[in-house]
């Protein structure tokens, strides 16, 4: 039985969820500014120092012990040194990409992927697809390839047998799901960090235990309910990240390769993949995803306390190095954020007056660019002018994920001291090229009446994907955060993106749902520009040859996708709100949970 006097910290389940296009020239950024993921301010390192030990309870049998005090004293240190190694963007002007691109990925690609029928109207209707694109495109999307349909269908169909190494992997995929059974295309996990020094000195207790992958809340006596109520939640998987004595314990690698291994298996296979964190503020979104890294010499591996996003940015290459020689690998990469409704190119490096150098924060008197969401008639929406950046190494990438870091707004909080006062959508465009040989006969093709003819095509074979990488910015209840003015309109917007978010998932959820029904995603910026590729049903990998040219059926905006949670295989979503997300995922009718889960997800 829990102490009645504590109080719920609601705000400790985190929550994560998550895509590409090809690139032409490759360049570094050549400074590094700041190492991302730092959240701890001085003076909570501070307060830290002097809060080093446990003052939760726990539930009998859980793992939820708070954290040991050695572990906080590793973090403090972490996070000081951090600090001090903090490099100056003086060095950003220099890293000037006047290759930075605003790429569409070829748009006729996805539409002639799902086409069905003869191979002649495949083609015809993938070129009137191509009229189509051509009449309307943006200038933006016509600056890419698009497919062209050179090969006759004969040469489709061997190229269907031929033993390359991108077809390789995605049978292998494919073999395992039927395997395994159901194939999913959403996974959600939560996770539950320590309490903080101030939950500890609130005696905040620990009412969570963690049992296999159920979650369940003790929510203490309630005036007509005298012995407590308790809340079961199932999720994919239950990361526990309490106490690093404890068996259980989830490290960041641990979170890591649950999480995204499994994403970049997918995007290997050519298909657009989402992570992002979802949560309330304070809950550990950002140390998720970004974590604290002291890396200055990426090569050298991980820090332990490097959170998803640097992770990836490391078995990315690792992955494509390992490719060389069999399969050419371009890699492209855009950041924005959305701050007040607005949205920023964290990568730009035009200035509101057209100045060329990186350009500040919404908070640092720079002014920025605001972008503008347009919808493409066939592509969906995108970000108008977003620019992307050829990258050719783990470094540089990274080099340019310390660009989009500095950039950020976050701000200190009631709740927070580094707080993200803005959605971050970090999105890496991965494009494959293998040379494939096919080869096969066909029937008499020189008429000579000779039999079959042995022929072997050389081809190229392509598969482009995306994968997002998002933080969004965290649900907070004003008076907690004690905000106002600036800080309290930025808490307003968020709040009401992430309304727009529930109510977008509740209207996806809905079993009555039809082609008719209304689903409110412009109302804000964040769903608006996360509803993904309008074309539903589109479920092949992005994995077409052909002689000339290659194509993809990625998306240019940034495609994350609650209409994808429905359609697409292999989105990956880790939030706390998982048994909701795990409701769309198999179908389900009823929505218990859905005003628990609702709780997360809406504004308190
Ligand atoms: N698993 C964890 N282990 C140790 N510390 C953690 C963990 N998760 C979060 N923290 C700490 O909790 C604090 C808040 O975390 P974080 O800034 O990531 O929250 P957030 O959800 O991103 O908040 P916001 O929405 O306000 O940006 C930070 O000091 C962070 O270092």
């Amino acid at each position: 039985m829990m102490n009645p006097r504590h109080t719920t910290p609601k705000n400790r389940f985190g929550a994560a969820a998550a895509v590409s296009s090809p690139a032409t020239k490759t360049s570094t950024p050549r400074s590094l500014i700041r190492p991302a993921g730092s959240k701890l301010g001085p003076s909570l390192l501070a307060k830290r120092s002097l809060l080093n030990t446990s003052c939760s309870d726990s539930l009998p049998g859980s793992p939820a012990q708070p954290p040991a005090a050695k572990s906080i004293s590793a973090r403090i240190a972490a996070a000081t040194s951090l600090g001090a190694k903090s490099k100056s963007s003086t060095m950003l002007n220099s890293c000037y990409t006047p290759s930075s691109l605003h790429k569409a990925p070829a748009a006729s690609s996805r539409s002639a992927c799902k086409e069905s029928g003869t191979p002649s109207n495949l083609l015809k209707r993938a070129r009137a697809r191509e009229d189509l694109l051509n009449a309307r495109t943006p200038e933006c999307f016509t600056r890419l390839s698009r497919l062209s349909l050179e090969s006759t269908p004969s040469s489709d169909d061997k190229m269907r047998a031929s033993t390359g190494v991108l077809n390789e992997s995605h049978r292998s995929t494919k073999e395992k799901d039927t395997t395994q059974g159901e194939i999913s295309n959403l996974t959600v996990a939560i996770r539950i960090r320590p309490l903080s020094p101030k939950e500890c000195v609130d005696s905040v207790a620990n009412i969570v235990r963690v049992n296999g992958n159920e979650l369940s809340v003790y929510a203490g006596p309630t005036a007509d309910n005298l012995a407590g109520v308790e809340s079961r939640f199932t999720y994919d998987h239950v990361l526990w990240s309490c106490n690093a004595e404890e068996k259980a314990y989830v490290d960041q690698a641990g979170v890591y390769n649950c999480l995204v291994h499994p994403l970049l298996d997918r995007a290997f296979e050519g298909y657009n993949t989402c992570l992002f964190a979802y949560g309330q503020t304070g809950s550990g979104k950002s140390y998720s995803m970004m974590g604290i890294d002291l890396d200055e010499n990426y090569d050298d591996g991980p820090n332990p306390e490097a959170g998803i996003i640097p992770r990836f940015c490391q078995e990315l290459f690792a992955r494509i190095d390992a490719l060389k020689g069999r399969v050419h690998a371009e890699v492209e990469v855009s950041y924005f954020e959305i701050y007040n409704e607005k949205i920023y190119d964290l990568l730009s490096v035009t200035s509101a007056h057209g100045g060329v150098g990186l350009v500040g924060t919404p908070g640092n008197n720079v002014k920025k660019p605001t972008l503008k969401i347009r919808e493409h008639p066939v592509l969906g929406p995108y970000v108008v002018d977003l620019s992307t950046h050829p990258v050719d190494s783990h470094t540089a990438l990274r080099n340019w994920l310390a660009v989009g870091n500095s950039q950020r707004a976050t701000a200190a909080t009631g709740m927070n001291d580094k707080s993200s006062r803005s959605h971050s959508i970090f999105s890496v465009m991965l494009n494959l090229a293998e040379v494939v040989s096919s080869s096969g006969s066909d029937t008499d093709t020189d008429g000579t009446g000779d039999g079959p003819a042995k022929k072997t095509t050389t081809v190229k074979q392509t598969k482009r994907s995306k994968i997002s990488l998002v933080d969004l910015a965290g649900s907070e209840r004003v008076h907690n955060t004690c905000a106002s003015g600036a800080r309290l309109r930025e808490g307003v917007s968020i709040n009401k993106s992430l309304m727009t978010l529930g109510k977008v998932i509740t209207a996806l959820a809905d079993p009555k749902r039809n082609h008719h029904s209304y689903i409110p995603y412009r109302d804000s910026a964040l769903t608006w520009l996360l509803r993904g590729l309008p074309a539903a049903g589109d479920e092949a990998p992005a994995e077409h040859s052909s002689s000339s040219s290659s194509s993809s059926r990625s998306s240019l905006h940034s495609s994350l996708m609650l209409s994808e949670v429905m359609r697409w295989p292999r989105l990956r979503m880790y939030a706390p709100s998982g048994r909701f997300f795990c409701s769309l995922q198999n179908g389900h009718e009823s929505f218990d949970d859905l005003p628990l889960a609702l709780d997360a997800v809406l504004p308190m």
